[in-house]
């Protein structure tokens, strides 16, 4: 945001050519102007003009006269745009004179996301007529609420699109007292850098132009501030991703998209006890602690590195973090190609105090060491991917986008000045051993966090959070038909989805599936758990079967979701031999009464279940393994 104190806003460069064209087209309007009073003045009804006016009014004479008269005219207009000039000039410079602030804010800014949700909440742009409509997507706008046929009773409207207003002319509006007028530039036309870039697509950079009506300055900080107040209330339920899509010139912010998403609960990402606690609250400490960082000399920085397998859970623990703390997360993928070293110290520097950097997939911005050594064989050490492209010279199988960041543009960036201003650095990569040992040293990366394929433990807490027990009919609930059979209570459903969760936990192998995979199974069973208790060992089985590419385990006896008592739910096993379920020959299962009489059981009987689960050697025989842990089971 930039701010000036003055009684004119000119929102042109006033240096500018074509600030001078101005001034020349006021000089003429001042001489017509000249003209017409002049002609009034002599009692003429008509003006025709400078040539016209000569031949009415100046008196008669040859064509020097008509030049003299059109220099006096010009002069005249000259000296009343002198002197308007001069009179703003004045007023600009003895502050008593002031009666207004003018302020700009720049697209990309946060300031500027301030004051266009003010501006939107005050409903400045009501007035407009003039609309671009969007289908409603999870693109942040700032739009307008219309009037609908569609309103329904309750108020509310069919937000099936968004209204974001085309605003060009300024509005005058109220607010706590004062007047204050807005004017805004879209900033569509094509930059400076796009006459020499032709490829490089639109600049979208608006700009806002704010004018307070008043002699004191303390009215635009207070009208900032609140606007910043209103946009975390506003930004609070949902986590705000900045991403840089496109390249970005001049001016303009390389943070040219962002993305809303709903916030996470913590307690939706299920990890290992403590794990995601102790993040917060490191994250937590390293905020409140910004005057000891300065103290002790320390640059305020902190660095996060989550790695381990696809789909455990590392983005989502960044996101939940972010939501938790109220952070905007700034996300960069180091793969784009218009992502250089110099874009990426841009776009650091750029971040507000408090946010979050992220890059994700860390490891694909930098070839792996095998990757290296090839390019040394074949001379291509040191080049980008789209430098190679550009030389012709084919991709090699399975390599990787190469970045065109050098590990020395990131460390700088990370050391650098721009990055000690509170921010927050998460990276994210699924092959750690990938990465300069130079990037992990601390300071630049303070904590490293292993996630790993899904535990029993994990597996039973997202069956748990798939199936939570107020949304779910149990199927004996479903078919109970009968007046005297007893429906279940929350707590005696509660039990028996416990019940079930082991079960379903018990028939999977320790560390084999991503919590993705496992959750990615139990959409294909929504509002289903006995369904999903059924069968998750034979696709379990089939999964394995797929990556292992072969009969890696053969007999795996399940126990199907049993209940007895007051709601029996019927008592079955099965055991997949050759890879198919085969009737099994004994019911392997605890038993839980849900009777209202005896009380729920509880989860530490559920437990109990007897798995047995085998995996079979090379030689064709089979091993028993230990049902926690899926490791051998050692022979009595
Ligand atoms: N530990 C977890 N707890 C809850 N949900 C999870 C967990 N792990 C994965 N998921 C779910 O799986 C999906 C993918 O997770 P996410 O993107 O966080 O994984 P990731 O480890 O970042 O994967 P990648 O390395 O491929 O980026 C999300 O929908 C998320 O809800």
């Amino acid at each position: 945001m930039s701010f000036q104190q003055s009684p004119e806003v000119d929102t042109q460069d006033s240096n500018s050519w074509f600030s001078s064209t101005n001034a020349m087209s006021r000089i003429m309007g001042f001489s017509f102007l000249a003209t017409i009073i002049q002609g009034l003045l002599n009692g003429q009804g008509s003006v025709t003009g400078p040539h016209g006016v000569g031949n009415a009014g100046v008196g008669a004479g040859g064509p020097n006269s008509y030049l003299i008269d059109s220099i006096r005219l010009f002069l005249l207009g000259s000296i009343i745009e002198g002197g308007r000039r001069f009179f703003s000039w004045i007023m600009g410079r003895f502050k008593p004179f002031q009666y207004s602030i003018t302020a700009q804010f720049t697209e990309g800014d946060p300031a500027y996301e301030w004051i266009i949700l003010l501006l939107t909440e005050e409903q400045v742009w009501t007035r407009s007529r003039e609309f671009r409509v969007n289908a409603t997507s999870s693109l942040r706008q700032w739009s307008v609420k219309l009037e609908s046929e569609n309103q329904r009773k309750d108020g509310h409207f069919d937000d099936h699109a968004e209204y974001v207003p085309t605003y060009e002319e300024p509005q005058l509006f109220r607010w706590n007292g004062y007047w204050v007028e807005v004017r805004r530039s879209s900033g569509t036309g094509r930059s400076i850098n796009q006459a020499f870039m032709p490829h490089a697509g639109l600049q979208m950079m608006g700009r806002l132009y704010l004018t307070i009506y008043t002699r004191k300055m303390s009215a635009l900080s207070a009208l900032v501030e609140e606007g910043r107040q209103r946009y975390v209330k506003t930004s609070r339920p949902h986590v705000t991703v900045h991403t840089a899509d496109q390249p970005a010139y001049g001016p303009a912010s390389p943070w040219n998209g962002a993305k809303r998403k709903a916030r996470r609960p913590l307690s939706s990402i299920i990890l290992q006890e403590g794990v995601i606690n102790s993040l917060i609250e490191d994250a937590r400490e390293f905020i409140r602690m910004e005057e000891w960082y300065t103290k002790a000399g320390i640059p305020h920085r902190r660095g996060y590195l989550l790695y381990g397998p696809p789909g455990t859970g590392k983005s989502s623990t960044i996101y939940a973090i972010a939501g938790e703390l109220g952070l905007e997360i700034y996300s960069l993928s180091l793969a784009s190609t218009f992502v250089d070293d110099s874009f990426l110290a841009r776009a650091v520097s750029s971040i507000p105090k408090q946010a979050i950097f992220l890059i994700e997939d860390i490891d694909c911005a930098f070839p792996s060491r095998e990757e290296l050594d090839d390019d040394e064989a074949t001379g291509l050490a040191g080049a980008t991917a789209y430098m190679a492209g550009m030389v012709g010279i084919p991709a090699r199988p399975g390599a990787r986008g190469r970045s065109a960041v050098t590990m020395s543009g990131l460390l700088n960036v990370l050391d650098g000045v721009g990055s000690e201003e509170g921010k927050i650095f998460f990276a994210t990569t699924n092959y750690v051993d990938r990465l300069d040992p130079a990037l992990l040293r601390p300071g630049r990366i303070d904590k490293k966090i292993q996630y790993k394929l899904a535990t029993r433990a994990q597996a039973a807490a997202l069956f748990l959070r798939f199936y939570p027990e107020a949304f779910i009919t149990l199927r004996s609930e479903r078919s109970s038909t009968d007046e005297k059979s007893p429906h279940l209570s929350s707590s005696e459903k509660e039990a028996i989805l416990h019940l079930f969760s082991k079960q379903f936990a018990a028939s999977i192998l320790e560390h084999e599936f991503s919590t993705a995979e496992l959750q990615g199974f139990l959409l294909s069973c929504k509002q289903d758990p006995e369904r999903a208790v059924e069968e998750v060992a034979k696709w379990a089985w089939r999964k394995h079967r797929r990556t292992s590419n072969g009969p890696a385990f053969a007999a795996v006896p399940v126990t199907r979701p049993i209940v007895t008592g007051a709601v029996p739910i019927p008592t079955q096993t099965i055991s997949t031999i050759g890879g198919f379920p085969q009737p099994a020959h004994a019911a392997t299962a605890s038993v839980v009464s849900t009777g209202r009489t005896s009380g729920p059981s509880t989860s530490e009987e559920a437990t109990a279940a007897p798995i047995t689960v085998t995996k079979p050697l090379v030689n064709g025989t089979h091993i028993a393994v230990n049902e926690e842990t899926g490791n051998p089971k050692t022979p009595n």
